[in-house]
């Protein structure tokens, strides 16, 4: 039996886990339910995004952080939409940085690979969420971003001046890195300067690989996006 040549196939498998961070309270969204809780096409927000993770090949163990406040709510959501895909449930925090950290804590691997996802981006692919996963491995980190599309200024002091938009990036999730790197990010004190968890993992010294994200991969924000949303899972549903 070839034992060396066999071994040599199997890549190192690592466990791997999604943080889907649902602890915030959607006030620019302007509605009395928290949008992770709005139907699209008939279903919550929240469940179009587990889903996309559970339906991934890297099939990650999933961690949602919500509101201990909304935790019987959800239970009664995934009774009445017989929705039953396995998720560890926790509470969120005063911040998204404290939903991740109290979700990381749960986590005892420090060899896993850990996705950070916002439960209001359900056009999230499995395409980019493996990629994630793969490029994490590689590199320590994989934070998904895309190009400008528009023109864009930098204002100082009044004044505005072109910037060359080539050079930026914004920035989407997943976000997933190695568990070590994270766990140790998220020791440091929190600062408002921590939009997301690359600016997290960037400050404790690590270096952040960017992949390719996509322009569908929308942020649900202002009432707006969810017309928006439902459109593109729509258009989505009739390519399949
Ligand atoms: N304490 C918090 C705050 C935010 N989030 C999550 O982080 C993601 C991105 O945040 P954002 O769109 O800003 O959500 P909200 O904080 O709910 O919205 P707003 O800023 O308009 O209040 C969301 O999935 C949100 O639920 C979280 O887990 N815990
Ligand atoms: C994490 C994030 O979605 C990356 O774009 C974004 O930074 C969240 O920002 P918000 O201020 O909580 O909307």
């Amino acid at each position: 039996m070839p034992t060396t040549a066999l071994t040599s196939q199997i890549s190192d498998p690592k466990s791997t886990h999604a943080i889907i961070v649902a602890g915030g309270s959607g006030s620019r969204m302007q509605s009395a339910l928290p949008k992770q809780f709005i139907e699209l096409c008939g279903e919550p927000v929240l469940m179009h995004t587990i889903r996309v993770f559970h339906e991934s090949p890297s099939s990650p163990q999933i961690i949602l952080a919500l509101h201990a406040n909304y935790h019987e709510l959800w239970a009664a959501l995934c009774s009445k939409h017989n929705f039953t895909i396995p998720h560890l449930l926790i509470a969120g925090g005063e911040t998204r940085f404290h939903s991740v950290k109290n979700a990381i804590d749960q986590i005892t691997d420090t060899n896993a690979l850990i996705a950070i996802h916002d439960a209001v981006r359900p056009l999230v692919s499995t395409d980019i969420i493996d990629e994630a996963y793969r490029c994490a491995a590689e590199h320590g980190s994989a934070v998904t971003a895309v190009k400008s599309r528009d023109s864009i200024r930098q204002v100082t002091d009044g004044t505005s001046t072109s910037l060359n938009r080539d050079s930026i990036y914004l920035v989407q999730t997943p976000q997933t890195f190695q568990a070590a790197l994270l766990k140790k990010a998220y020791e440091q004190q929190y600062s408002d300067n921590f939009t997301d968890d690359a600016s997290v993992v960037e400050q404790s010294g690590a270096k952040i690989t960017l992949i390719e994200g996509d322009h569908s991969n929308i942020k649900i924000t202002f009432p707006q996006d969810i017309a928006i949303a439902e459109a593109l899972i729509n258009k989505k549903s009739h390519q399949l």
